[in-house]
């Protein structure tokens, strides 16, 4: 059973759309796009919770109370590289948020993720914070970026993830259980090389055409 702190947004478009990122034969052009579209997706659920207030606005027919977001501000972190795409396009959808980054890559050999860039807001520990990252596969890499957003001071941390492995939930459940995660879809288990199966490659590389 998934548990309650996992959230599998099982949305035709974006099964849809994740079945298409997959195929070996779709280009980076694409592959972009369809990363862009389901992060925004994501988001859409992710931020089901943020709060609202009534103001006082007056429509070309009248004055009134209309709901408008109130509440903390938002922090959107992406795990680079291929984190960019998701706050490249959710930030669309939420243009006053704040945007930080960790540089992170999985070395190959031990699969443990080497740091090498930090610049969050300075005030991130008054902000709700959404880290992206499209791929959760042994869950090395999230864990050490939550911890790092932690020892900033954030306080409230969604985890978004196109892609994820039973281990990297299972390690974010055990490192982080105070961490929400929001992905797409969880899939079978990893193989010898930490790659997510069925999966859809590396997606660092195919975001970028790297490979
Ligand atoms: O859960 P883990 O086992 O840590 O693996 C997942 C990490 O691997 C990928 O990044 P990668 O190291 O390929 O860096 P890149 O984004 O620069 O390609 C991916 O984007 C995650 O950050
Ligand atoms: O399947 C995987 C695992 C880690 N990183 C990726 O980009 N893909
Ligand atoms: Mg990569």
């Amino acid at each position: 059973m998934v548990s309650p702190m996992v959230t599998v947004v099982s949305h035709p478009l974006i099964q849809h759309k994740l079945s298409l990122m997959r195929d070996t034969g779709t280009g980076v052009k694409e592959f972009r796009e369809l990363a862009a579209e389901i992060s925004m997706l994501l988001a859409y659920e992710a931020m089901r919770d943020l709060e609202l207030a009534p103001q006082t606005l007056t429509t070309p027919l009248e004055t009134g109370e209309f709901p408008m977001l109130t509440g903390k501000k938002l922090a959107l972190v992406a795990i680079l590289r291929a984190g960019l795409i998701m706050t490249d396009a959710i930030v669309a959808l939420v243009p006053a948020a704040k945007v930080g980054h960790l540089g992170m890559y999985r070395d190959p050999q031990t699969l443990k993720p080497v740091a090498y860039y930090n610049k969050l807001p300075a005030d991130i520990a008054e902000r709700r914070v959404f880290l992206t990252d499209p791929m959760l596969a042994t869950g090395g890499s999230a864990s050490a970026a939550i911890d790092s957003l932690k020892e900033a001071g954030a306080q409230s941390i969604k985890l978004m993830c196109i892609l994820s492995a039973p281990e990297g939930i299972a390690v974010i459940e055990r490192d982080h259980p105070d961490v929400e995660i929001v992905t797409a879809a969880i899939d079978s288990h990893l193989n010898d090389h930490g790659y997510i199966v069925p999966g859809l490659g590396d997606a660092g590389d195919r975001i970028y055409g790297t490979k």
